[in-house]
């Protein structure tokens, strides 16, 4: 059986869970926290990060962008996540590409806010804080009053929007993005609906060892 090595707040690990969901294959979820010295992701990944999908013959699958183009791959009957259409598959790519900076941003300012006060460098916050806003500012144009961002079906665009936006609500739950922008929040909203999403909210986590 497949295994993924995840952790609770990943908005990266919970694409690939939402998606393993949505096309009904199973797999045995590793829960971890991968800046505590416990952590397995070295084994699998020389960049130690997760998620990670391990095969079954033991070799491994990161970067979750790379795993769920190799999900798609290997798996392209059950509930496709990319349209048929190459314009389409490539703007939920870019959809992707820009949730996913979103959340690379988010880890940053995450980062940099666990250094001592006097350490903290505020243009940096403000650098991360401003690939955040305009993050959410080009999700909120590209969602507009739809129920899903591409060609009317529920696919990759809307898994990594809907990453993004619940990892923010754990790891920024002051930002007022939902106040900014109504029609982002209905549409998330509604995709909480999904069995995939209420089955994989995220939950923060207590890291032991000094990462900074
Ligand atoms: N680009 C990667 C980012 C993955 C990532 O940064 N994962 C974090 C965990 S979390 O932020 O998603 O919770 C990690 O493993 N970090 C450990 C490290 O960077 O050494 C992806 O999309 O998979």
């Amino acid at each position: 059986m497949l295994k993924l090595i995840s952790a609770t707040p990943s908005p990266y690990a919970r694409k690939v869970r939402i998606v393993l969901a949505e096309k009904e294959i199973p797999f045995e979820l590793i829960t971890e926290i991968p800046w505590d010295s416990t952590t397995a992701t070295p084994q699998h990944d020389p960049l130690e990060k997760l998620p990670i999908l391990i095969l079954e013959d033991g070799s491994s699958v990161y970067e979750s962008h790379y795993i769920l183009e190799y999900i798609e791959a290997k798996f392209p009957g059950k509930m496709p996540m990319l349209s048929e259409d190459v314009d389409e598959r490539l703007f939920a790519k870019k959809v992707e590409v820009v949730a996913d900076g979103m959340c690379d941003a988010l880890v940053l300012r995450f980062f940099e806010k666990q250094r001592a006060e006097g350490a903290q460098s505020p243009e940096w916050q403000a650098r991360q804080m401003r690939k955040i806003d305009g993050g959410f500012k080009a999700l909120a144009e590209w969602v507009g009053d739809k129920e899903f961002i591409v060609g009317g079906k529920f696919g990759l665009a809307d898994v990594a929007a809907g990453s993004v936006c619940g990892c923010v609500d754990v790891r920024f739950s002051e930002h007022a993005w939902r106040t900014n922008y109504p029609n982002l929040a209905r549409y998330i909203d509604k995709l909480g609906e999904r069995k995939s999403f209420k089955d994989t909210v995220p939950v923060g986590q207590n890291i032991k060892n000094k990462i900074v």
